[in-house]
Order: C-alpha cells, then sequence, then structure tokens
C-alpha cells in the first residue's frame, strides 16, 4: 500500500512537473507574440483567443489541476487519464487538453461517478459516451507544489473503494471570512443541480450546510461555459438576503473565473429601479419588533404585513386596481381643440383600447395624446385664414395640455399611495375592481401613514415594480438571463412572480431551507408557493439532505433541536461522517458569563489556525451589551455584526442569532439558551437550529438556571 501511494506520488510529481514546464512554454510563446491593436476584425478575434488564452494559463499554473480521471471509452484499447482542473488548456502546439475544464462534459464523469466497476458514461454534445473508469485520483497541488494524492477509486486494486476521505480532508479545514470554492468535491447530488439545463426554474429545498449558496454559484460558472453564446455574465443577477453575505460570498466567482455577475438584494435592485422616489422604514426597528422575545412578538400568519402584501392574491388585487384605472384613464368628453372641432371621445378610446393595447399603460397615455396633437395638426392645417389658425394653434395647445391633465399620469408609488387613501377617487377604483380583496384596516393604515413621509416597507417594493412594469413596461435588453435566489424561502410568491417577468425564459435557481425560515412573517411556509408560478414542465424540484459544514456531533443536535419543536421539521440533515468535540450545553450564572466567554476566546486564539468564532445572542439589544462587557474585560479585537452591516471580517464576532443566516464560523457559542429566549415554540426552534448549524467544529450553548426545552430533555 504504502509503496502504490509512493509510486502514484512520484508519477504524478513527474506529471506535474512536465504539465507546469509546458505551461509555461505556452504562456511565454503566446507572451512573445505583440498584442494586436488595429483595426482588422479577423486579427481582432485572433488576438481575443490569444488573450483568452494568456488568461487561463496565468490563472491555471499555480495549481493546473485537482483531480485526474483514467476513463476508457468503449472501442478504446486502453484507459487515457483526463486531468481535471479550474481552466482548460490546451498544448501549445495542438488543439489536444493539458487540462479538461471542470465544467466540460467529459469532466461531469469526475463527479457523476460514485464507484463500482459497471460501466459509466457522460452526456456530450455528439451523445452519450460510455466505457469504463479505471482510476479517480485527487490531487491537492497549491503554488505548483504537490501536497497530496488520494485515490478514491481503482479498478486495479480489490483493497479501494470510493471513500469520502478527500472530502472529509477538506471539510475539516479551518475556514476564513469568505465562503470558497468547491470544484475539486462537487458531490454527485450537487453535480446534477449545477449541470442542469438553463431554461428551468430550479428550486432547491436544502438542509443547512448542504452547499446551496456554493452550489448555485457554481451553476452560475457552469451556464457561462455551457451556453456562452445565449448568456451573459452582466446579465445573469444574484439575489442574496444581504450586504454582509455578499461581501461573505464575493470569492467565490473570480476563484472560479468569472466575473461581473450582478449581486444585489432585492431592495437595493428594486429602490434603484424606482429611481429612490421612495425609501425604507427603518428596517433594523422592523428586525427588533420580529424577533423580540416574549409575547409582544406579532403572528407570522398570513395576517402579517408581509404575507399579505407578499401573496398572489394581492398582485391580483393590484391588477384589477390598474384594470381599473385602465378602464377610466381615458377622459370621457369628447377632445375639442378649438369652438367647433370635435375629436369624438369613442375615437380616442379605440386609439388607446385597440391601436395601443399592447403598450404599457403610460406608454400608451403619451401614444394616445400625440396621435391627437397630430390629428388637431393636421385640421389645422385645413384651416385657411391666416389668424385663425394662430388663434386656434393657441387654443390646441392650452387644452391638449389641460385634457392630458385630467387624463392622470402617475408615478409607481402616487399610484399605489392613492389605492390607500380613504378619498372619493380611491373607493371609486375600490368599487370598479378590488375583486374582493378586503385591506385589513391596520395595514391600510400603516402604508398610508408610512406614505405621507414618501416611505414603505420592504413588501411593499414588488408591488411598486409591478406596478412601474404595468406603466412603463420592462426593455427587452434589461431583462436577465439568468436569476438566482438565495435564501429563497424568505422570498414572497409575489417577488418572485415579479422577477420572473424580469428573467427571460423563466431560467431560475431558487435556493433555501424551510427549516431555517426565521423570517416567515414574509417568506414562503411551502414551496408550492413558488413552484406553483412556474409550469410543470418548466420546473425542477431538488432537495439536497447531506449537511457538509458541521461534524456529524453538531448535526446531530441540531436536528434535536428541530425535533423537539411542536411541529414536525420538514427534513433532518445528515451529516457527512465527521467526527468532532461533543456539543456542550454549560450553565453559568450571569456574573461568570463574561469571563467564560472571554476564556474561551482566548483559547480559540491560542490555537495554531483560530479561524472564525462568532458569539450569538438572541436579541440585537443583548448583541450591543455583551460586545461591550467582552471589551471592557479586555477581550481585544471583537466585531459586533449589526442589521445593515457591509462587510464581514472574521475573526471574532458578536451578533445576534438571525443575522448569522448564511454565514458560518469555526467555532459557535450561544448565550442565553434558556425556556426565555427560546421557548419550546417552532420559530424559537428555527432561530436556534440556525444558530447551531453555522458551527463547522465546535458548539457550545449556555444558560443561567435552566436550559431551553428546546436544547434539553
Ligand atoms: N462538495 C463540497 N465539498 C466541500 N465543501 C463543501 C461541499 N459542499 C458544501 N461544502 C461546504 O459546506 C459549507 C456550507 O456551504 P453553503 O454555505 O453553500 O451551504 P448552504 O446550504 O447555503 O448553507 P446554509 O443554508 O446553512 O446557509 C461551506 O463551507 C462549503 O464550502
Amino acid at each position: 500500500m504504502e509503496t502504490a501511494l509512493h509510486q502514484a506520488y512520484q508519477e504524478e510529481l513527474a506529471h506535474l512537473e512536465q504539465t507546469i514546464r509546458e505551461m509555461e512554454d505556452h504562456l511565454a510563446r503566446l507572451e512573445a507574440v505583440p498584442r494586436y491593436t488595429g483595426q482588422d476584425v479577423s486579427e481582432q478575434v485572433l488576438e481575443s483567443i490569444r488573450e483568452t488564452k494568456r488568461r487561463n494559463l496565468a490563472q491555471a499554473t499555480p495549481e493546473p489541476y485537482f483531480g485526474r480521471l483514467d476513463f476508457q471509452e468503449e472501442g478504446k484499447p486502453e484507459p487515457t487519464p483526463m486531468y481535471i482542473g479550474k481552466f482548460g488548456v490546451e498544448k501549445a502546439d495542438s488543439p489536444e487538453l493539458l487540462v479538461i475544464d471542470w465544467r466540460a462534459p467529459a469532466a461531469s464523469l469526475f463527479y457523476s461517478f460514485t464507484g463500482g466497476r459497471d460501466a459509466a458514461s457522460y452526456e456530450s454534445p455528439d451523445g452519450t459516451v460510455a466505457g469504463l473508469v479505471y482510476l479517480k485520483r485527487n490531487l491537492v497541488i497549491r503554488k505548483q507544489i504537490l501536497q497530496r494524492v488520494v485515490d478514491t477509486f481503482d479498478r486495479e486494486s480489490d483493497a479501494m473503494a470510493v471513500t469520502d476521505e478527500f472530502l472529509l480532508y477538506r471539510l475539516g479545514e479551518n475556514k476564513d471570512n469568505k465562503l470558497r470554492d468547491i470544484v475539486s468535491t462537487i458531490q454527485a447530488e450537487q453535480d446534477a443541480i449545477i449541470r442542469a439545463g438553463k431554461n428551468d426554474a430550479l428550486v432547491i429545498q436544502g438542509v443547512a450546510g448542504s452547499g446551496k449558496t456554493t452550489v448555485a454559484l457554481h451553476r452560475l460558472a457552469f451556464l457561462l461555459y455551457q451556453y456562452r453564446d445565449q448568456v451573459k455574465a452582466e446579465k445573469m443577477i444574484i439575489f442574496a438576503p444581504n450586504r454582509m453575505f455578499l461581501d461573505y460570498i464575493s470569492g467565490v466567482l473570480p476563484e472560479l473565473g468569472v466575473g461581473h455577475i450582478q449581486q444585489t438584494t432585492f431592495t437595493d435592485w428594486a429602490l434603484e429601479l424606482l429611481e429612490d422616489e421612495v425609501s425604507l422604514a427603518d428596517s433594523g426597528e422592523r428586525l427588533n419588533r420580529w424577533f423580540q422575545v416574549g409575547a409582544d412578538r406579532p403572528a407570522a400568519d398570513d395576517t402579517a404585513p408581509g404575507r399579505f402584501k407578499g401573496s398572489i392574491r394581492y398582485m391580483h388585487w393590484i391588477d384589477s386596481m390598474l384594470r381599473a384605472y385602465e378602464a377610466q384613464a381615458v377622459p370621457t368628453e369628447p377632445f375639442s381643440p378649438w369652438e367647433g372641432k370635435k375629436l369624438p371621445a369613442a375615437i380616442v378610446k379605440q386609439w388607446y383600447d385597440v391601436e395601443n393595447k399592447h403598450e404599457p399603460l403610460m406608454k400608451r397615455r403619451e401614444r394616445v395624446l400625440a396621435r391627437m396633437k397630430r390629428w388637431a395638426e393636421m385640421e389645422l392645417d385645413k384651416v385657411w385664414e391666416v389668424h385663425l389658425r394662430k388663434e386656434y394653434k393657441k387654443k390646441l395647445t392650452t387644452r391638449l395640455r389641460e385634457y392630458g391633465k385630467r387624463w392622470t399620469a402617475y408615478s409607481p408609488f402616487a399610484f399605489y399611495k392613492e389605492l390607500f387613501q380613504p378619498e372619493a377617487e380611491a373607493a371609486a377604483l375600490v368599487r370598479a375592481g378590488s375583486d374582493g380583496l378586503a385591506i385589513p384596516e391596520p395595514i391600510r393604515e400603516q402604508t398610508r401613514l408610512l406614505a405621507k413621509k414618501k416611505m414603505v416597507q420592504p413588501e411593499d417594493l414588488a408591488p411598486l415594480l409591478y406596478i412601474r412594469e404595468r406603466f412603463h413596461g420592462i426593455p427587452g435588453d434589461h431583462r436577465f438571463d439568468h436569476t438566482v435566489i438565495d435564501e429563497a424561502q424568505d422570498f414572497s410568491p409575489f417577488q418572485v412572480a415579479l422577477l420572473s417577468h424580469h428573467t427571460k425564459n423563466g431560467s431560475f435557481t431558487i435556493l433555501g431551507d424551510l427549516s431555517q425560515g426565521i423570517h416567515a412573517y414574509q417568506g414562503i411556509h411551502r414551496w408550492e408557493e413558488l413552484l406553483d408560478l412556474f409550469a410543470p414542465e418548466q420546473r425542477g424540484f431538488f432537495t439536497l439532505n447531506r449537511s457538509y459544514r458541521s461534524t456529524t456531533e453538531i448535526i446531530q443536535f441540531a436536528n434535536s433541536v428541530l425535533q423537539r419543536a411542536p411541529e414536525e421539521p420538514p427534513a433532518l440533515a445528515v451529516p457527512v461522517f465527521r467526527s468532532g468535540d461533543e456539543v456542550e450545553l454549560e450553565q453559568v450564572p450571569g456574573a461568570a458569563l463574561v469571563p467564560r466567554l472571554v476564556e474561551e476566546i482566548a483559547r480559540f486564539r491560542a490555537k495554531q489556525e483560530a479561524g472564525t468564532l462568532a458569539i450569538l445572542t438572541r436579541t440585537e439589544s443583548g448583541s450591543t451589551v455583551l460586545h461591550e462587557a467582552l471589551l471592557q474585560a479586555g477581550c481585544g479585537q471583537v466585531h459586533r455584526i449589526s442589521s445593515g452591516q457591509q462587510h464581514y471580517e472574521g475573526g471574532v464576532s458578536v451578533l445576534p442569532v438571525y443575522m448569522a443566516k448564511g454565514l458560518e464560523f469555526d467555532t459557535v457559542l450561544i448565550v442565553d439558551v434558556d425556556p426565555v429566549h427560546y421557548e419550546r415554540t417552532t420559530w424559537d426552534a428555527k432561530l436556534l437550529y440556525v444558530g447551531c448549524t453555522r458551527a463547522l467544529h465546535e458548539l457550545k450553548l449556555f444558560y443561567e438556571t435552566e436550559p431551553s426545552p428546546l436544547a434539553f430533555g
């Protein structure tokens, strides 16, 4: 065994040296060709090909590949080794490949092959390619140095079967403050999602730590490779829950050689499209209200403003209001540009209802008014008396302006605001098309009060954009080639329906976890709420149940939290077998908590590779107080993460548990795990579950007198 490993290492060392020599030689030759800056189109194309090769070679040389697969295609005399890396690299003087891009069809076998002696196959543009796998090997190369060779399958050896050894080695590493790519260890169930076709709306329910975010980012890189003639990076967009999270994931795409993909939050995107006509009511205050401890917390049912205004029923209500406006907008009197001349109202209506029917509402208005002007000018040309013509022209301008005023042009916000006014006009609109939906009085009142200050809540943004779309349309070139929605359990059906209008061909990756639905006052409660927005043949539903982030002990503990909740959990995470320390639930009297945490931080910092540690509090005010106390206790640099945070610094952080969603830390310490802060409710169970599943290697929970019923018993 030892000898075999040694031989494999020597063989790979020689191959690596040879590959690097060839790559460096190739790069030197390309660098020697002077950059073409002239106007000849074919020369420009050749230069751009050379430039891509230069870039790929420069990016690939430090770590040219991470995997090797020996595959004997049916009909071929012997197996051929394929080396798989982040970037495809050709030989200098032939189109033969030194390294295959991980996204290429042949490379898919490296991920989908999970062992066994039977024939394996992959799909290529020319059809299915079948054959036998002889060897699957993982290689770790850092800065051109071969660090590790691990065979996960060897047909020649009886001792070997596919194991997770290499995956476990990668998972055991400490993390810094950024999410990383996983190209070398993508698992078969993740690969199926990454390589799914472009024109499907994929909805992925994945347990905490199952790699949803990571998989979505790899999928973008795949789509850009596979459909390079149809999709452009700058036409793809990722929606993430907050700016700090965007900062946290910002490293993955550049690592995969992909740039220029738009990354935003729904709020930022919407406010920009609305040209900042409105501002958002204080989001920190809103979070504090929803995440407060005790009986005053509002119910997260369908009457919660976010659920109500995020529903498709509400979208239909807005629709009916727009229809009412459409029906009533055109003045009913004829247009008279001057005495004695009339354009019958029926003709104006005909121009509006028939000729411009397919235009958005405000464009229709503009077009009809322009048409009326043209009609009047033509009539004016028939007037021969010069003095009358002059007089009529003046009148025409004034009367057209007055007519235009009677035909109200709204901005999206002005229109939306009207819908909540008790006054006559809104009442008329309501009568004309309310479709029976009664807006609960508290919601109406709150919307009205905020609107007076030109403010809205996050759940008003989708309706506002919807109105904007109906008023002005969405230009074709403003639509996205692909849209990713991360933490989609916090999105409303209205938001997703709206985004589907902004996305070509229903090309979506929508991912989330219902067990982490801690914003249930605005998000979905079942995936069907989103799936039903897409035609059955155009959607796909995937589940990821294996959790890669945390140790077995942590996952088992987190699962037990969900199981102690009153409601049955949707799906429990299955840990990858990576064992670590037991989860600790520790009683610490109030005054002793800060010294105890200081001790934990010191112990953590003393480790060779310290990584990241988070202390999770139940509320934002709790983290402010604790952060201050830790600083007072001389704990050194500790970051406090609050809502509105832009960057994630790593190191030691104190934050409310709901802000930790999507992030991960080597060590997690959760305080106040008692019956007051974490009651036996489904909601609190989800919160505590989110907290526990942030930990990669170590999890400790603290309580003062009695542990939370969700953590014990
Ligand atoms: N195939 C894999 N190989 C190595 N690491 C992986 C793999 N899949 C996931 N991971 C790691 O697991 C961790 C969790 O990944 P990620 O944050 O994408 O999961 P998630 O499902 O979005 O999590 P959550 O819902 O809890 O926020 C990351 O550290 C990621 O690198």
